[in-house]
């Protein structure tokens, strides 16, 4: 086959379907929730769950952001997306089922969520550039970059309303998903033991007044059907949130009842064992992909100054009017974060998260750069002393 033949045969089976997958956040919210049991193959018929062993690669999470990238790309067979990184193989989902490939050191790093192609021997050719990407520090002594999770649509900040909302705790995960360049969506669980939203939905309009913001009842199925209206299309959604604000319940109530879908595409490995088990990539109900990644759990700030800005928008806007380019928005004269929040414009609580928030991934992203600087001077003193060596033998 040759490039072109390939390009239109993804053409054929994906292209006419991914114009409508780049639907607006507004769009997609209103887009009503299908609770339907079946989903569309190839032909574009509709088809009962257990019969379902191919998907097209809408449903997959692709979409013309991808799609326009195979133009200028070098030979490949078909694309596939990472359900699954494990130790030595990466899971995969394609048009024609599940698969596994081989991790090799001469692949580069990629994550659950990210996009393939494949040459016909279904060998890795390439990864396609992310729409977004989240990463963490890795734990331990390490200091490396890890990656989490890539290629996501929405990522729903999951807060209950108790005890446990915490603004600034938000304003975090905001930065990190504003990083990440994902949407983000407040979601607010336990509104059945809630009896006055008003001073919760005030505390996140002061963030950000167009903050999408959900309210939920995890336990009743009626409640949850707006979260599943985001999770259509092939859309890709993620939760983060403390533990026990009711993520875990959440994710059932979007997966409902999928073990016809898993049994309809669980293939044998090599070794006869299935492979669905620890999929991390999971198709909902509705119509969309949620993935479901230990790491999006423990989320840490690190190299983040751009999601913060983001995040704090209002307050960088203002201290752009100071009268010093490096205000630190304490005593200086002609400050205006600080006759901002005279003004009651901003709160000093805002001012305060923002500088900590500042300072801690300041911190963690140094650390992340102080170790590539060792490893770089690692890596030329041993360069330096393989060659001294070697002209040693030499001579
Ligand atoms: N009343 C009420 N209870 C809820 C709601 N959502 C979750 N719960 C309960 O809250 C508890 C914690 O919910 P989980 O879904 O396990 O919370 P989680 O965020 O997944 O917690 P971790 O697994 O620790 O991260 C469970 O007992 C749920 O039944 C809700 O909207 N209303
Ligand atoms: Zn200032």
């Amino acid at each position: 086959m040759t490039k072109s033949n390939r390009f239109n045969h993804l053409k054929s089976s994906t292209l006419s379907r991914t114009t409508s997958s780049a639907s607006t956040c507004s769009s997609s919210k209103s887009s009503a929730a299908s609770s339907t049991t079946s989903i569309e193959i190839n032909s574009g018929v509709s088809t009962p769950l257990e019969n379902v062993s191919l998907y097209n690669l809408k449903q997959l999470g692709w979409s013309p952001f991808f799609q326009q990238q195979l133009i200028e790309t070098q030979e490949y067979a078909s694309v596939a997306r990472v359900s699954a990184h494990h130790r030595s193989q990466y899971q995969l989902l394609t048009e024609s089922g599940e698969s596994t490939l081989t991790i090799h050191q001469n692949m580069p790093e990629m994550t659950v969520g990210d996009w393939l192609l494949l040459d016909s021997q279904q060998q890795f050719v390439a990864v396609l550039e992310r729409s977004a990407l989240f990463s963490r520090k890795a734990a331990g002594s390490k200091v490396e970059q890890q990656l989490i999770a890539a290629n996501l649509d929405w990522v729903f900040i999951v807060s209950s309303l108790n005890d446990d909302f915490n603004i600034n705790r938000i304003e975090r995960y905001l930065a990190l998903v504003h990083e990440a360049k994902v949407t983000p969506v407040i979601v607010l669980t336990k509104v059945d033991l809630c009896d006055d939203l008003t001073p919760y939905i005030e505390a996140l309009r002061e963030l950000d007044a167009s903050l999408l913001i959900e309210t939920v009842n995890g336990l009743d199925e009626q409640s949850t059907r707006a979260l599943s209206s985001y999770c259509v299309d092939g859309k890709t959604v993620a939760f983060i949130g403390s533990s026990g604000v009711g993520k875990s319940t959440l994710v059932n109530a979007l997966l409902g009842d999928t073990s016809q879908l898993t049994s309809a595409i669980r293939q044998d490995d090599s070794k006869g064992r299935h492979t669905t088990t620890s999929r991390s990539l999971h198709l909902t109900q509705s119509g969309g992909l949620l993935l479901d990644t230990p790491g999006m759990r423990e989320l840490q700030l690190a190299d983040c100054e751009e999601g913060l800005n983001e995040t704090f928008a209002d307050l960088v806007e203002y201290s752009q009017q100071c009268r010093f380019i490096d205000c630190q928005h304490e005593q200086e004269p002609g400050c205006a974060v600080q006759a901002a929040i005279e003004n009651g414009q901003l709160t000093e609580r805002r001012l305060q998260s923002f500088q900590k928030l500042m300072r801690e991934q300041a911190l963690n992203g140094a650390s992340i750069a102080e170790k590539r600087a060792k490893d770089k001077n690692l890596s030329k003193m041993y360069k330096r002393v393989q060659g001294e060596a070697r002209v040693h033998k030499r001579g």
